[in-house]
């Protein structure tokens, strides 16, 4: 089994990361808190109340975590292909693997992450939602101190199951729009490119970002739910379950509730996928 793709997948992994990471805390506010008017209404306040800290919430540990989730999105993926089609990374672009080839392993890819993310993923999305500024004196101190202690309390309270609340919710979002993402950027590559060679920086750069936007559009419904699963039993137990989640928010707050975050979701998505898929495919050419 190649490991090269797996490599590539941390480290560029960890490039987008960093650089969606402020987009990622806005749309998870926007779209399980009901204090803000929009994005910019919430970008003023976490600046205002936390600082430019405040945007960076919970990011330590989806660092950490990015070498494990994204070295299996990418090595699932490619190895999935390698199975489907046999060919490595280096022969595709002579003897191109079909559409339907591409959206298979993308979906092999979106619906493994999906579980080793769940745990990572429900320990930011709380952090992210804690909006007291990190030191205040004599002030309300947050439920949670730190990542670590985020993962010990829920184990405590519910178990190691706790940890994988909104798991298939997440697994659910991510196994098709993994799929989309890569049929996406492999479609948009091939739009642009001659046969036989390597799309260039700029067409590799365009390619991903759209990727990106597409399969972060066709998430967001579950997305938005996944997050409100995740956030669900830190007070009380709101919802029985992911159907009865979707039914009370959409008599809530109509059909748009499933779009909250679509913006910043995509604003978020152009840039984090450009520079990821740049980086995988460079690291790629460049081991060989
Ligand atoms: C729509 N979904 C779930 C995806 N396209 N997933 C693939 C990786 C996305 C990238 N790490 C990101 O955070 O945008």
């Amino acid at each position: 089994m190649p490991v090269e793709e797996f490599v590539a997948g941390w480290i560029s992994g960890a490039l987008g990361l960093v650089l969606g990471h402020p987009f990622d805390t806005v749309k998870v506010r926007l779209q399980t808190q009901t204090t803000y008017q929009g994005i910019v209404d919430c970008m003023v306040k976490i600046y205002r109340h936390e600082s430019l800290l405040g945007f960076f919430k919970g990011m330590s540990f989806p660092i950490a975590s990015i070498a494990l989730v994204n070295s299996v999105l990418f090595g699932v993926y490619s190895n999935s292909l390698l199975a489907l089609t046999a060919t490595a990374h280096r022969e595709r672009r002579a003897q191109p693997p079909s559409y339907t080839h591409v959206f298979i392993a993308g979906c092999t890819g979106g619906f493994l992450q999906a579980y080793f993310l769940a745990p990572f993923d429900l320990i930011k999305v709380r952090l992210q939602n804690q909006t007291e500024p990190r030191a205040q004196l004599g002030g309300s101190s947050p439920q949670y101190r730190g990542p670590m202690h985020c993962a010990a309390s829920i184990f405590q309270k519910e178990g190691p199951r706790g940890l994988f609340r909104g798991a298939w919710a997440l697994t659910l979002r991510d196994t098709p729009t993994v799929g989309i993402y890569f049929v996406t950027y492999e479609v948009l590559c091939r739009q642009c490119t001659p046969e036989r060679q390597n799309p260039s920086s700029a067409t590799v750069l365009v390619a991903g970002g759209f990727a990106g936007i597409t399969s972060w559009v066709a998430a967001t419904p579950l997305d938005v739910i996944k997050s409100r699963m995740q956030m669900d039993g830190l007070k009380r137990r709101a919802y029985q379950g992911m159907l009865d989640c979707m039914v009370s928010s959409v008599q809530q707050e109509g059909l748009g509730v499933f779009f909250r975050g679509v913006t910043i979701n995509s604003a978020r998505a152009f840039p984090v996928n450009a520079v990821t898929f740049l980086s995988y495919e460079y690291l790629l050419r460049w081991w060989g």
